[in-house]
């Protein structure tokens, strides 16, 4: 097919922090005629009738209603991940555009790095190679010590596909696991993964030695830990954070992790992100924070790609999508 023939799709930028991957344009060209936000404001006239589709990468570009209007062809909004708290889900699909995420390609690499924060806080992984680089001798007394994963009770809230991996990493290293979720997952799924279900949080919390937040951000889960569910918690309990920032005040964990409430915490998201580099958090010991890699190898990246690029032609086709998002 000629590429003036393929359908337009909108993306940010190539390459940048907010931009597709370049090693991702070849593939996306032979599907798509690719512009990006800097094409399509200098043309804008032009090409505005021409985009029937955009792909996000790092929740960009913004959509807004502006962008929305200006786009009277636009059929599909595809994200590169699976939360889509960053947009306006109703608006979207008002203007009859559909919407998809990317559920499939990332559960394993996020679950991965969850079970990757839980270790690393577990044993003082970044503490210990500080020491070791400093060549400072503190962590050879025998009393420099972390907390034994093997045989302790993994807290896991948020039972989708992200939540169910991590609990099968975790059924590997003879963890007790107890999980909550708004729903109860199927008697069968539970043994496979050797799961309880706590219908109250409150239990989950005062019986867990790691919790780890795999919920996706919505009003409901907005600061769901909170100061009283962080002194539920064990003062050797270590919270491990792979959804959003926000799920966490991080006012009161900040403060629990100051006065000993909890023993530690490692967290992949952070509100903002990056967190402002004087922001109290960063001064503290029992913290490990990483700049949102959950999704970040190659692979997965491209599994993401891959599964944008089904979802889009799918609606532009008008067959079922792989991963539609209904507004609600
Ligand atoms: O942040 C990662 C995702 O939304 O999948």
């Amino acid at each position: 097919m000629e590429e003036h023939e393929l359908p337009v799709l909108l993306v940010n930028e190539v390459g940048g922090i907010c931009g597709v991957l370049e090693a991702h344009v070849d593939f996306l060209k032979t599907h798509f005629q690719l512009i990006t936000m800097r094409e399509f404001l200098e043309n804008k006239n032009i090409l505005s009738k021409n985009v029937q589709a955009i792909y996000l990468w790092w929740h960009k570009p913004v959509i807004d209603p502006e962008l929305l209007q200006s786009l009277p062809n636009l059929k599909v909004i595809a994200n590169s991940g699976v939360g889509m708290d960053h947009l306006d889900l109703k608006l979207i699909s008002g203007c009859g555009i559909k919407m998809a995420n990317c559920p499939h390609a990332v559960s394993s690499s996020t679950a991965d790095t969850g079970m990757a924060l839980l270790l690393a806080s577990a044993r003082r992984l970044v503490e210990g190679c500080h020491i070791a680089v400093s060549l400072d001798t503190e962590c050879f007394a025998p009393d420099w010590l972390g907390e034994e994963v093997t045989g302790a009770t993994l807290g896991i809230i948020g039972m989708g596909n992200v939540g169910y991996k991590i609990a099968l990493r975790a059924k590997a290293f003879e963890m007790k696991i107890l999980y909550h979720n708004r729903k109860q997952r199927k008697e069968e799924e539970e043994q496979a993964i050797g799961a309880i279900y706590c219908k109250k949080i409150e239990d989950l919390l005062q019986q867990s030695d790691f919790v780890m937040l795999a919920v996706s951000l919505t009003p409901q889960t907005h600061k769901l830990i909170g100061k009283r569910e962080l002194e539920l918690m064990k003062h050797t309990a270590i919270l491990i954070n792979i959804s959003r920032g926000l799920v966490v005040d991080q006012e009161a964990l900040l403060e629990a992790l100051h006065t000993g409430i909890i023993k530690a915490a490692a967290l992949d998201v952070t509100y903002p992100e990056p967190l402002p580099r004087d922001h109290p958090l960063l001064k503290l010991k029992n913290i490990i924070i990483t700049p949102h890699l959950g999704i970040k190898t190659r692979k997965t990246t491209r599994m993401i790609t891959e599964e944008a690029v089904a979802n889009i032609l799918a609606a532009l086709n008008g067959l079922p999508m792989p991963s539609e998002v209904l507004p609600d």
